[in-house]
């Protein structure tokens, strides 16, 4: 898949047209639509947005929990049924972005993102074991993000996606988050994110900046 599809650009759904419009006008080939935002039901906002979204972008929905950095205050069993519902509504090559809790509530998924946003890193092994588990309930792709302070912990996060062959993504928050993004596209990781310029997220860098030096890496035909 080209660079630009493995940047995935996050659009708060806060209504259904002003979404749709930063979707439509997206700087990288992989929308993140965040249903958390939406004050309605999540169900209706992403039918509609899968009608007006049909060119072929690649779709990843997600609902972000308030325990994961996100807005979504449904206790954990109602919104692990809500994802396999839009998992059930997904249009082709959408995917839904699964807690690791949610996922082990919901028993299970079909190809969908397995995420998990510890406080800390996990060990080698017990990120290696995550990524085993979220496979067997039928993930497509393991994320794990983590606030990385220090350097180690941004090697940490590299050293999974390396071993995982293009089943994890794993990247820091803070200082160093737009090298680790770096890293780990370096390093053929199936996605990261990055905000739309025209919608800040604070925190996360903006996609064009992450593919522009990606490109400067000279690595931009991979
Ligand atoms: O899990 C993530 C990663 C993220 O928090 C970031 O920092 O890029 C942005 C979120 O929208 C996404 O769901």
């Amino acid at each position: 898949m080209a660079v630009d599809g493995r940047i995935c650009t996050v659009v708060p759904v806060e209504s259904v047209g002003e979404a749709a419009r930063l979707a439509l006008s997206l700087p990288t080939g992989c929308v993140e639509l965040r249903l958390d935002f939406y004050r309605g039901d999540p169900r209706e906002a992403y039918m509609e947005l899968s009608t007006i979204l049909n060119r072929p972008a690649r779709v990843v929905a997600t609902l972000r929990s308030r325990g994961h950095g996100g807005l979504d205050r449904r206790p954990r069993g109602e919104r692990a049924s809500l994802l396999s519902r839009l998992e059930d509504l997904a249009p082709k090559g959408w995917l839904v972005d699964f807690e690791v809790e949610d996922l082990a509530a919901s028993g299970g998924c079909s190809g969908c993102i397995a995420s998990s946003h510890p406080q800390r890193p996990p060990t080698p092994s017990e990120a290696l074991e995550a990524s085993a588990e979220a496979e067997r309930r039928g993930a497509s792709i393991y994320k794990l993000v983590y606030p990385g302070l220090e350097p180690w912990e941004q090697a940490a996060s590299a050293w999974i996606v390396a071993e995982a062959r293009g089943f994890a993504t794993s990247f820091t928050l803070g200082p160093g988050t737009l090298a680790s993004r770096l890293t780990a596209l370096a390093l053929g990781a199936p996605l990261v994110f990055g905000s739309h310029p025209q919608a800040p997220l604070e925190g996360v860098p903006p996609s064009p900046e992450i593919l522009g030096m990606y490109l400067k890496m000279g690595l931009g035909g991979s």
